[in-house]
């Protein structure tokens, strides 16, 4: 089982009535990978996270964890897995660290193996101090806190976030990040959702963005942002009477803005040098050069763009 994937997701659907919120997934996340998912309201990627981990039934095709089927081997798969839900669903009735003992211990973990667990699992996030404590009685960034703790008590070779740094603060999420990224360093696999995109383009290995229940791409976050165009900013000394005709290949528009020339290119950086030369040739002084690199957050809104989301927010006709 060592070659297998640690997640494999083939041909996968899911229907709920009329929706078909998985429409054909397919994508495998290797071995050790910091891999994210992202995809705009609705794409399917917390429908894909409940077959996972045995929420909901899926419709049709392949689901593995580990090479485990996620449903005729269920156990299997499932205790591979540590999951932080975008919801709190969290036993309220007892101390934190009860939560997280009985949580180790539902998936086989001994008793005192459980407690010695607990305690790292809550040190590791830092609310060790509020072990006695309920979690209705944690803040927002503390709740958070202790769901990644949740996650993490049963030694997962997987660890699944969904949207874990949502509504918290930058110090927090510096910190969240922090424990992730030593996680996966020291060989935890994590499947990452989350709509902070520069998040996703900091942390992940490779990212699948995903759309009406398919993926659209998987690539790293530099291929992807190579895709999009690049501006380049060209100051020169004597505004020119009309856009200079440069005819170096990879330029998609120009235009002036006073005596700045911008420069839309794909790969900017690449272009930049050819551009300086055809406007020396054309008798043009360069007095600055700045390139401003496409966003991942462009190259996605570009990718992911529908009939259906393209109206801005907030418009009602
Ligand atoms: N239990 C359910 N019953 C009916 N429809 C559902 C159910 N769960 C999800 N859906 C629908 O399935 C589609 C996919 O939803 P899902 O929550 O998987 O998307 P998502 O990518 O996680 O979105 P978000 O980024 O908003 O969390 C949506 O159209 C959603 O309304």
């Amino acid at each position: 089982m060592q070659s297998e994937p640690a997640i494999r997701a083939d041909g996968l659907r899911k229907a709920y009535g009329d929706v078909q919120a998985l429409d054909g997934l397919t994508f495998e996340v290797d071995r050790g990978e910091f891999f994210g998912l992202l995809g705009p309201n609705g794409a399917g990627k917390t429908t894909f996270i409940n077959v996972l981990v045995g929420l909901v039934r899926k419709g049709g095709g392949v689901a593995e964890v580990f090479g485990f089927d996620v449903e005729t081997d269920y156990r299997r798969a499932r205790d591979r897995i540590g999951i932080a839900p975008q919801e709190f669903n969290v036993d309220r009735f007892f101390p934190i660290h009860e939560v997280l003992e009985h949580k180790a211990g539902y998936h086989g973990v001994p008793p005192a193996e459980a407690e010695r667990r607990a305690e790292e699992a809550l040190k590791t996030v830092g609310i060790w101090d509020k072990r006695e404590t309920r979690f209705d009685w944690l803040s927002g960034g503390m709740k958070r806190r202790f769901l990644l703790a949740r996650a993490l008590v049963t030694d997962p070779e997987l660890l699944i976030l969904d949207e874990p740094t949502a509504g918290v603060d930058v110090q927090l999420r510096r910190d969240l990040w922090h424990v992730i990224e030593r996680l996966n360093a020291e060989g935890t696999t994590i499947l990452l959702t989350t709509h902070y995109i520069e998040e996703a383009e900091r942390l992940c290995d490779r990212v699948a963005i995903v759309d009406s229940g398919r993926v659209v791409d998987v690539s790293t976050p530099d291929e992807l942002r190579s895709r999009g165009t690049d501006q380049v900013h060209l100051t020169l000394a004597d505004r020119p009477a009309s856009v200079p005709e440069l005819g170096v290949e990879g330029i998609v528009e120009t235009r002036l803005d006073g005596s700045t020339l911008v420069v839309t290119a794909q790969g900017g950086g690449a272009v930049a040098p050819d551009l300086l030369r055809a406007l020396e040739y054309e008798g043009h002084e360069v007095l600055d050069l700045d390139i401003q690199r496409a966003s991942l957050e462009e190259v996605f809104v570009d990718m992911t763009r529908t009939e259906e989301n393209a109206e801005p927010l907030g418009v009602i006709q």
